[in-house]
């Protein structure tokens, strides 16, 4: 094994329920020192990939690797670091003996103070855990996963039930930790969060990567641009025979055309003169990731020829 072993490596990896394949063949790797969003909608299978690469659940085909390792051992070395979705920590007891306890089970447990300034916790350390807030106890849940002094963290939906602030604080800490060289992997519904949060953004949908890459690059595969216009009585057939014209939406009188090159677009239209209330926009990453995970019954009514754009999306965008 060298220094050069992804810190996660996912090969070709399915689970199937007796319902439904949960995961439907996942290839990731995920290199040290990356921070990484698992992003999808409810049932996508974040939690199914979650536990595969944590060897909480095995999978029935593919590997799991783990600094070039089985999850199994990475865990009891304490490479690993998890902040699953349910569990509240114990409670009779403070911040601080709770993550001391928890540190000692693991060969080289990070020094209690530094995973309590870590997860923001320095303030509190001597409460009780049952008299903390929502936000203090994600924190706290973070710091125990921070306990074994971890090369990699994994967290299943992290903020799902904090406010505003409370998910400001918390990706704040996550961030201190990311910048110490260590690899993140964490699973979110929120678009923002994703983009604020992650370097790389992995969209999974039915048990399958759908989308890898920036932000940016999420944006480009969902389809670019947005062109729009005021038909003012004209028939909507010619549309989709335009060049770069991927997509067309009409709602009344406006049609909503899905364009991978806006120029060439808005000068055949130009050279229609079919330009009133023309307006073009970027594609925002809110609508790359419902472009790019929308089902079939989301895309009923779009006369376009791509299977990526969701008709509900560029009817809102109109
Ligand atoms: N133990 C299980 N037995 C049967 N089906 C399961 C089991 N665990 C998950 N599933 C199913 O597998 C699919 C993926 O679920 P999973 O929890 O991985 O999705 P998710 O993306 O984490 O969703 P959420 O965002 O709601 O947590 C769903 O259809 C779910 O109902």
């Amino acid at each position: 094994m060298t220094k050069t072993t992804p810190a996660v490596d996912l090969s070709a990896v399915v689970r199937a329920f007796p319902s439904v394949r949960a995961v439907d063949g996942i290839d990731l790797t995920i290199e040290r020192g990356e921070t990484v969003a698992l992003l999808g909608r409810n049932g996508a299978g974040k939690s199914t990939t979650i536990s595969l690469l944590l060897g909480l659940d095995e999978p029935d085909e593919g590997a799991v690797r783990l600094f070039g390792t089985t999850p199994e051992l990475a865990v009891r070395k304490g490479q690993v670091g998890a902040m699953l979705q349910d569990g509240r920590p114990i409670s009779r007891v403070t911040v601080r003996e709770l993550v001391t306890f928890v540190g000692r089970a693991y060969p080289k447990p990070m020094p209690v103070a530094e995973a309590l300034a870590l997860a923001g916790l320095a303030e509190v350390a001597d409460r009780r855990v049952d008299r903390l807030s929502g936000g203090q106890v994600q924190r706290v849940r973070f710091a125990l996963a921070l306990a074994g002094n971890p090369e990699l963290i994994v967290l299943d939906e992290p903020t799902a039930a904090l406010d505003v602030e409370a998910r400001r604080t918390f990706w704040e800490s996550m961030r201190g930790y990311a910048r110490r060289g260590n690899t993140v992997l964490f699973s979110t519904h929120y678009l923002q969060e994703a983009d604020a949060n992650a370097d790389r953004i992995v969209v999974i949908d039915r048990g399958r990567i759908v989308a890898d890459g920036s932000a940016q690059d999420l944006k480009r595969r969902a389809g670019g641009t947005l062109v729009s216009f005021d038909l003012a009585g004209r028939d909507s057939g010619w549309l989709d025979t335009l060049p770069g014209v991927t997509a067309v939406e009409i709602r009344g009188e406006r049609a909503g055309l899905r364009s991978e090159d806006s120029d060439a677009t808005v000068m055949a239209l130009a050279g229609r003169g079919a330009i009133r209330g023309l307006r073009v926009e970027g594609t925002s990453l809110e609508s790359a990731f419902l472009a790019l995970t929308a089902g079939e019954d989301a895309i009923a009514e779009t006369t376009g020829t791509t299977r990526l754009t969701a008709a509900t999306d560029l009817m809102e965008s109109l």
